[in-house]
């Protein structure tokens, strides 16, 4: 924010959205009575000259909010349910307009925040299409050059020629994805709690949005604080409709999950026992040699509903991909130490990722890697066979294999992707032959992991309390008389 000393810019033309002292009050009615009471009754008594207090009881969403969000920045905004995230969204979005203030926007906005809106029911998703396009000032011509773009983005088959009205929430949200995503806008608005959908079309979403953030401004709303710090960089919370706090999206997480901590502590009522006898937890000792991945706690954790049991969806060739084509990946599939695929794999245990290829033409050094990420898209980890095996040639038409073989780190419940790249060269200068963006998905159902990105094995844990001291003996003598 231009306010704070994160080297935010304070030129006019710098700002991509600016409020000032902006507040949105509602009327809050009791009954439909008192609403009515309010429209024709009380300017009756006015009339008469009669006193006439108001029946209803102001409420303020938002109250005197000024902020600057700079331009091509990504900017969260967190706070909990009711806190005012939504109003000030709409506000900049122009759906709602403001009580007091004024809100200044220096781009055009796209925004996807409330299921279907900016959606005519009554029209097909192609006249949808055309008619968001035209809001959005693209002439007929760009809008038609686009479209099979949108659709393809879209994916929602000959749906797109019935009215919206007939949709499926998914299909709306990927038709409004979809829609968003061509429209050359400046500023996104997005509600995370709708860019939902299957697994290959978050992942799509997220890919469109990290390449958007390169250049464009975004205004991402989570109530997921590790989202909010995994894409943003700067961040906004509001709390009961004021602005609590600005600044970078690391800090402002912290802050705001610090509190949350100490509002959840504050209103539990059981006082916590105290520690007061060894707890060390049923960890064999000594620690496992370091190269033995062992967890501590892994029977333990494995016996529990925590298990972190990961589903694995079957490679499918027709996967969304691009490259030269001088070769291809035929096979993916995450096997066991027998060699036999696996639909289910337990974090924390050894697996190995293996790759079929098929070269067609000749190639000399071929680089096949892998990387894992998370629903956002963030890469978790990866390798590639490069330092290890750059000497292979082949010739065209042989098939050749890559194996990886790691411990599966615990993670997290939600969906992961793992993408696969074959390429030919090195590691700074190759040929990407074919990458593949959702080779494998993954799904994790239950997890101990609460925080963090994954899960490492712990070797040793343990927590105890040191032995009681005795007294120092009272070294002075007491004289008596
Ligand atoms: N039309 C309305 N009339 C009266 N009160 C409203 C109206 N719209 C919103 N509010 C109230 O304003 C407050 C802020 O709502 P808002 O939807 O902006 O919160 P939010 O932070 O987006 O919440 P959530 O995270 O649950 O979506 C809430 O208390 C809500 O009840």
């Amino acid at each position: 924010m231009c306010s704070d000393a994160s080297g935010v810019p304070e030129k006019r033309e710098d700002i991509a959205i600016r409020l000032v002292g902006v507040s949105k009050h509602y009327r809050l009615y009791p009954s439909t009575q008192a609403r009515l009471k309010e429209w024709v009754w009380r300017p009756l008594k006015r009339r008469l000259g009669r006193e006439a207090s108001p029946y209803y009881r102001n409420f303020t969403a938002l109250d005197s909010i000024s902020v600057e969000l700079p331009k091509g920045h990504t900017t969260g905004i967190i706070g909990r349910n009711g806190s005012g995230k939504s109003t000030l969204l709409q506000l900049i979005c122009g759906t709602l307009q403001p009580s007091e203030g004024r809100v200044e926007v220096n781009g055009r906005i796209a925004a996807l925040l409330e299921l279907g809106a900016g959606f005519n029911p009554e029209f097909t998703g192609r006249e949808n299409i055309f008619i968001y396009a035209a809001i959005m000032g693209l002439s007929r011509a760009q809008a038609e050059k686009r479209f099979t773009d949108i659709v393809a983005f879209a994916d929602i088959g000959a749906f797109i020629e019935q009215p919206v009205k007939a949709y499926s929430s998914g299909m709306l949200v990927r038709l409004a994805f979809a829609v968003i995503a061509h429209v050359d806008a400046d500023i996104l608005i997005i509600d995370e709690a709708l860019a939902v959908g299957d697994a290959f079309f978050v992942q799509k979403c997220m890919r469109f949005l990290r390449r958007f953030m390169e250049q464009g401004t975004v205004l991402f709303v989570s109530h997921d604080s590790a989202a909010v710090t995994s894409l943003c960089d700067h961040a906004i919370w509001l709390d009961q409709g004021s602005l609590r706090m600005q600044g970078s999206a690391k800090a402002l997480t912290e802050h705001y999950l610090a509190a949350r901590y100490a509002e959840e502590n504050a209103s539990k009522a059981a006082p916590v026992p105290a520690v007061t006898a060894a707890a060390e937890t049923n960890i064999p000792s000594p620690m496992p040699a370091p190269l033995d991945y062992h967890d501590a706690r892994k029977s333990l954790i494995n016996a529990s509903p925590w298990r972190n049991d990961l589903e694995v969806f079957a490679f499918k060739e027709s996967q969304n991909s691009f490259g030269q084509g001088g070769g291809s990946i035929s096979h993916v599939a995450l096997r066991d130490a027998q060699g036999q695929p696996l639909r289910w794999v337990v974090g924390g245990e050894p697996v190995s990722l293996h790759v079929v290829c098929t070269a067609h033409l000749s190639m000399d050094g071929p680089i096949v890697g892998f990387l894992f990420k998370d629903r956002l898209g963030q890469t978790l980890f990866g390798d590639n066979t490069f330092l290890t095996h750059s000497e292979l040639s082949v010739e065209a038409g042989q098939n050749f294999e890559a194996e990886f073989t790691f411990v599966m780190p615990t993670l997290p419940q939600g969906q992961y992707s793992i993408a696969l790249a074959l390429a030919e060269g090195s590691q700074q200068d190759h040929v990407q032959h074919q990458w593949i963006h959702d080779a494998l998905l993954v799904e994790s159902h239950s997890s101990s992991e609460s925080t963090g990105l994954v899960g490492i094995p712990m070797h040793h844990i343990s927590l105890q309390a040191s032995h009681a001291q005795p007294a120092p003996r009272a070294t002075a003598t007491r004289s008596s008389s």
